[in-house]
């Protein structure tokens, strides 16, 4: 056996009251993949985060390359050659990818010899298939690519481990699949790859080990050769038995709720992102729209939402043309949004949970009087959804950005259900949950359904739009290839709309 690279022994860390790692051991070994399993707020972040210097342990020891050492700071870890990419990646997006390389070497003269920065970066690249193109500004490139970049960077940094916080979350089935032969290449040649996840088939595919945080400590520790489904679920939620929710219909009631009629909308990039697009939801109602991330979703959800303008044809709230009205009037016709991207558009990352629950309803007679705040009913209602939600806060009064991403999650969901949709547009609403709160999401929004709300569910999992859709919508290129009900439909057809081909019953 190797020895490892690096060992964590006795990890505890605690903020304030709550212990986000309690006596933890990991061990690492060149050449492996490691992954990290746990249920929302099970400590993976932060246990990842003490690894990186972000955060000190309250006790424990680590040993790297079997020396004791203290990481006192990000760059302190990068420098001994422990690099992490974050789930919100730290690139500057006016910059090329070669400038945001070398803005990362501890000597940035270097920036001043174009050539040499594109060789270096040039040589990372072909070593282990990134395909990065130096030159190229960050804006204009995909999330694929930019987390190629970020790793790029740690490449060129010498980093010999690399952490990767839910690195498949934000890719496209195939994007992920060409990320984690990426990793398998680096692993090969020495390196050793953390990664955390929440997504069990991925984990056992591309790891060769898996270790399950559970409520802060470690709860079991595997070869990926002796994993199952069985075993990790047991590991991640307990004993408590997990029932997948279906859709099974027989909710949905004539009202039309949302009516889109020849529907056009620009993309950041002044092209068309959504092209002639018809569709309607009736209430009690989901309708699933599949396609590849990238192909117009996020410009749907958004023009439906009221916070994109409309560059042709109309759309239509319970038969009121509401296509040049804003968000706020949205939110006026009870429009639930679950955004993509919950840290920069759904929640406000410096306020704390009850701020972040009555962002949107502050003003109605509900939580506030004569422009005072009813403190005591918002702190009522959110102490009620925490329960109900099974939420893990980060202390009532602090930031929710120091809750886990997953819990963010639930507290937006919370919000959105709590405004008393009619309408409720989910754009990938169980993205980095684990697999009880995914769940637990689908049965939300199953009882939303039921109580006759329409429902817009936009994923890139063709399981969720399976179980969760009564018709299923594929978006390609921005045109809608085909709306199919659930019940003829199949994966294969939903595929092979996805990439392009047009529909024939
Ligand atoms: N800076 C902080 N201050 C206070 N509490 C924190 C801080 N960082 C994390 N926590 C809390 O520690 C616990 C563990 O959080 P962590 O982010 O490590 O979980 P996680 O396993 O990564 O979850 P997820 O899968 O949802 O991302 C949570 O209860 C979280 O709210």
């Amino acid at each position: 056996m190797k020895e490892p690279i690096l060992e964590m022994r006795g990890i505890t860390k605690k903020f304030g009251s709550v212990t986000a790692n309690k006596d933890v051991d990991l061990t690492l070994y060149p050449g492996e993949i490691h992954a990290l399993l746990g249920e929302n707020g099970a400590g993976k972040s932060t246990l990842m985060n003490i690894l990186n210097g972000i955060y000190k342990p309250n006790h424990g020891k680590i040993y790297y390359k079997g020396k004791k050492v203290s990481i006192r700071s990000p760059r302190h870890a990068v420098d001994m050659g422990i690099g992490m990419v974050h789930q919100h990646f730290r690139l500057i997006p006016t910059l090329t990818a070669a400038e945001n390389v070398f803005l990362y070497m501890p000597d940035c003269k270097l920036i001043l010899n174009k050539k040499e920065m594109e060789e270096q970066i040039g040589k990372w690249s072909s070593e282990f298939h990134l395909n990065v193109d130096p030159s190229a500004l960050i804006w204009q490139l995909s999330v694929g690519e930019q987390q190629r970049v970020e790793i790029v960077k740690l490449l060129c940094r010498g980093a010999e481990i690399l952490i990767l916080d839910e690195p498949s979350a934000v890719l496209t089935a195939q994007e992920a699949k060409e990320m984690f032969r990426v990793l398998r290449r680096m692993a090969d040649s020495g390196k050793s790859v953390v990664v955390i996840s929440h997504k069990m088939n991925e984990v056992m595919e591309f790891a060769d080990r898996i270790t399950v945080l559970k409520g802060g400590e470690v709860e079991d520790t595997m070869p990926a050769s002796e994993a199952t489904v069985e075993r990790l679920t047991k590991a991640v939620v307990g004993e408590r038995e997990l029932k997948p929710h279906k859709n099974e219909g027989g909710t949905c009631r004539e009202e039309v709720v949302l009516k889109l009629e020849n529907l056009s909308v620009k993309n950041d990039r002044d092209l068309m992102a959504i092209k002639n697009v018809s569709l309607d939801i009736h209430a009690g109602e989901i309708l699933g729209i599949a396609g590849v991330a990238g192909n117009g979703q996020k410009e749907l959800a958004e023009a439906v939402a009221g916070l994109r303008k409309v560059v042709g044809g109309t759309i239509t709230i319970h038969g009121e043309d509401v296509t040049t009205q804003g968000a706020k009037a949205r939110v006026k016709k009870r429009v639930g949004f679950i955004p993509e991207d919950r840290l920069s558009m759904g929640l406000v990352p410096g306020m704390n949970m009850e701020e972040n629950r009555i962002l949107k309803e502050f003003d109605l007679p509900k939580f506030s009087r004569h422009h005072i705040l009813k403190k005591k009913v918002i702190h009522d209602t959110v102490q009620e959804e925490i329960k109900r939600y099974d939420i893990k806060t980060a202390g009532d009064k602090s930031p929710v950005s120091l809750m886990s991403g997953g819990n963010q999650q639930k507290l937006l969901v919370a919000r959105e259900i709590g405004g008393d949709p009619v309408l409720l547009i989910a754009v990938y609403p169980s993205r980095g949950l684990d697999i009880g709160a995914a769940e637990a999401i689908h049965e939300i929004l199953l009882e939303q359904c039921r109580k006759g709300v329409a429902v817009l569910l936009i994923s890139e999992e063709l399981d969720e739009l399976f179980q969760m859709s009564d018709r299923i919508g594929v978006l390609c290129s921005g045109e809608m290839m085909a709306v199919i009900d659930r019940k003829e439909a199949d994966y294969d057809t939903i595929g092979r709309l996805m990439s392009g081909e047009h529909y024939e019953k």
